[in-house]
C-alpha cells in the first residue's frame, strides 16, 4: 500500500507559513491543525503550520515522509446527532528536524509572514534549564528553543514591532502564557541578550494563556489495518478525536481579527479576558474524573472510559464522585455546572472512540497532584470532612502502583523516581517489612510527590490505609459496593 503523501492525495492546497508549532503530537494535530484547516477553508486566513519537535526527531521524519498530510477522524455527537467525519488535514507545510536542520529554523525566524506560535509540550515542557545555552543547536528545553527563535527574529527585523509574534501555549497548566513568557524573559537575562531584545519581547509579542479541551485518543491502533484498507493508503499519522472542542484564549480583543475563529464558524473557540473559570471547571470535572476513575475502574477489570461510565458499579461511583465531591468545590452557577457535567458524562460515553484508561494513567501521580489533590483539599476546607470517594480513588491509585491486576502485570508509566519508590514500598510490604498503614504514611508524607505533607490532613492516612487493607483482603469491587450503599443510606445516590 502507498504511503499518504502529496502524490497519493492530490487535493491539497498550499499556504504561506504563518504558524510555528512546537509539538507534533496527536493532540495538536487533531485540534490546532484542524482549526487552521477550517480557518483556511472558511476565511481569508491563508496560513500553514511549520512543526518542530520539542524533543527527539523521529516523528518529524514521519511527518515529512507524508508531506505533512494526515487523516483525521472526528467521531461523536454534534448538535445531538451521531457524526463520524473523516478528512485529510493539509495545513502542515513541513516539519523541521532541529537536530539536523537548525539553519532552517533560524531561516524561518526571518520569514516575514510568520506570526503565530503554538505549543503542547505536556505539563513538563514549560521549564527553565540553566544548562541550555544560546549557542546550542538546539537547546534542550522548549522555552530555550523559543527564546533563541525570537532572538533570531528580533535580529533579522532589527526590532520591528510589527514582526513580533502571538504566542499561544496549550499546555494544561495554570497561566501557561504567563509562565512561558516568564521563562523566555529568564533566558533573555541568562544569555545576556540585551535590553533592546527584552523590550521588543515585552512590546511586540503577545503571550496568551489558553485552555484546550478535546478528547483525542490518538492513533487507532486496534483497527488501523482495516481503516487503511478502506482508505486505500498507509497513514502512520492517523488520529482519532471526538467532535467536541473548546479553546478559550485569554487575550486582547483585536486577536479575533487576526485569528477569525468566529467568522470560520468555530463556535467552541473564543477570546476571553479571564480563563480561570473555564480552566478550574474543566480540570476538576473532566480531567479530575478521568484521573480519579482510572485506578478504580482499571483494577475492577475495565479498560476504557466508556466501559467505566456505563458499568453499573463504577458508573455510579464516577457519577457520585463528580456530583457529591467535585462540584461542591466549585463556585460557578449550579445550572452551568450541571450542563457542563452532563456534557462531560456524555462525552465519556462516546460510543465511537476507545479512550483507554491505561493511556490516561500515564504520569498518574503528578496528574493526581494537579487535578485531584486541589479538590480533596478544597473539600476538606469547605466541609471539614474527607471526600470519601476521592480518597478511595487515591487509595486505589496507590494500589495501582503495586503493578498487578489479578495475575496480570500493569504496565506502569511514570517518572523513574516514582516507579522506584512504589516498587520498593510494595516489595517491603510483600516481605512483611512494612504494614499498609506505614506504606500509606510514607507515600502521603512524601513532599516531593505532592508538594506538601498529606499526613497533615486529619484522618487521611487512616482512611487510605483502611481502603488499602480492604482492597487487599476483599477486592476492589466489594469496597466500591460499600461506598455506593453508604451513599444511598445517606440519601445521596
Ligand atoms: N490527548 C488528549 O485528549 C489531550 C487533550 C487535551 C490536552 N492534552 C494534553 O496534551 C499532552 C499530550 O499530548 P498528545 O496527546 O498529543 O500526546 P503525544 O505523546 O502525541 O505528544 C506529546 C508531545 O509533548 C512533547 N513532550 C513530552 N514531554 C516533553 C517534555 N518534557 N518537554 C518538552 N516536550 C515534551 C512530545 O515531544 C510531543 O510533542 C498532555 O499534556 C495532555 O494533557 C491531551
Ligand atoms: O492527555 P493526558 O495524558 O494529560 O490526560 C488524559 C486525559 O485526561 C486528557 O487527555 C483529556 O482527554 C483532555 O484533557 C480533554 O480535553
Amino acid at each position: 500500500m502507498q504511503l499518504l503523501n502529496k502524490k497519493v492525495y492530490k487535493n491539497f492546497k498550499t499556504y504561506p507559513e504563518k504558524v510555528l508549532q512546537f509539538g507534533e503530537g496527536n493532540f495538536l494535530r487533531a485540534f490546532v491543525d484542524w482549526q487552521i484547516q477550517v480557518l483556511n477553508e472558511e476565511t481569508d486566513f491563508n496560513g500553514s503550520v511549520v512543526v518542530v519537535q520539542p524533543r527527539g526527531s523521529e516523528k518529524i521524519e514521519r511527518l515529512n515522509n507524508q508531506d505533512g498530510l494526515f487523516t483525521l477522524f472526528l467521531q461523536g455527537i454534534k448538535e445531538d446527532q451521531p457524526v463520524k467525519e473523516q478528512l485529510v488535514v493539509d495545513t502542515i507545510s513541513r516539519g523541521i528536524n532541529l537536530f539536523a536542520d537548525y539553519d532552517e529554523y533560524v531561516k524561518l525566524a526571518g520569514q516575514a509572514e510568520l506570526r503565530f506560535i503554538v505549543s503542547n509540550t505536556t505539563e513538563a515542557g514549560i521549564v527553565f534549564d540553566p544548562e541550555d545555552r544560546f549557542e546550542d543547536r538546539p537547546q534542550k528545553s522548549f522555552p530555550g528553543k523559543l527564546t533563541a527563535f525570537l532572538y533570531h527574529r528580533f535580529n533579522r527585523f532589527k526590532g520591528d514591532e510589527a514582526k513580533g509574534c502571538i504566542i499561544i501555549p496549550c499546555e494544561l497548566i495554570e497561566n501557561n502564557g504567563g509562565m512561558l513568557k516568564e521563562v523566555v524573559l529568564q533566558y533573555a537575562e541568562h544569555w545576556n541578550l540585551g535590553e533592546a531584545f527584552i523590550s521588543w519581547l515585552e512590546n511586540a509579542n503577545t503571550f496568551c494563556s489558553s485552555l484546550v479541551d478535546r478528547i483525542v485518543p490518538g492513533y487507532p491502533k486496534d483497527s488501523s489495518e482495516e481503516i487503511q484498507k478502506e482508505l486505500g493508503y498507509e497513514d502512520q499519522l492517523m488520529v482519532v478525536g471526538e467532535q467536541y472542542y473548546l479553546w478559550a484564549i485569554e487575550g486582547p480583543d483585536w486577536l479575533g481579527e487576526e485569528l477569525p475563529f468566529a467568522a470560520a464558524g468555530l463556535k467552541g473557540t473564543f477570546i476571553v479576558n479571564d480563563l480561570t473559570k473555564f480552566r478550574t471547571r474543566k480540570v476538576r470535572i473532566l480531567n479530575g474524573a478521568h484521573t480519579a476513575m482510572t485506578p478504580v475502574a482499571y483494577l475492577s477489570g475495565l479498560d476504557t472510559v466508556e466501559e467505566s461510565v456505563n458499568h453499573s458499579l463504577t458508573g455510579k461511583f464516577i457519577n457520585d464522585l463528580i456530583y457529591e465531591e467535585i462540584i461542591p468545590t466549585l463556585d460557578d452557577p449550579q445550572d452551568e455546572l450541571m450542563v457542563y457535567t452532563n456534557e462531560v458524562l456524555n462525552r465519556f460515553k462516546n460510543p465511537y472512540i476507545k479512550h483507554y484508561l491505561m493511556s490516561i494513567s500515564l504520569n498518574s501521580i503528578s496528574k493526581f497532584k494537579t487535578r485531584d489533590l486541589p479538590i480533596l483539599v478544597e473539600y476538606v476546607n469547605r466541609f471539614g470532612a474527607l471526600p470519601e470517594r476521592l480518597v478511595f480513588s487515591f487509595s486505589s491509585l496507590l494500589y495501582f502502583y503495586k503493578g498487578k491486576r489479578g495475575g496480570e502485570e500493569i504496565k506502569l508509566d511514570d517518572h523513574p523516581k516514582v516507579l522506584t519508590l512504589f516498587a520498593s514500598l510494595w516489595e517491603k510490604y510483600q516481605r512483611q517489612q512494612l504494614g499498609l498503614k506505614e506504606l500509606a504514611a510514607q507515600v502521603l508524607a512524601d513532599t516531593v510527590l505532592w508538594g506538601e505533607d498529606l499526613t497533615d490532613i486529619p484522618g487521611l492516612t487512616d482512611m487510605v490505609a483502611a481502603h488499602l487493607d480492604r482492597i487487599e483482603t476483599d477486592g476492589i469491587t466489594a469496597v466500591i459496593k460499600d461506598l455506593s450503599t453508604a451513599s444511598v443510606a445517606r440519601g445521596e445516590g
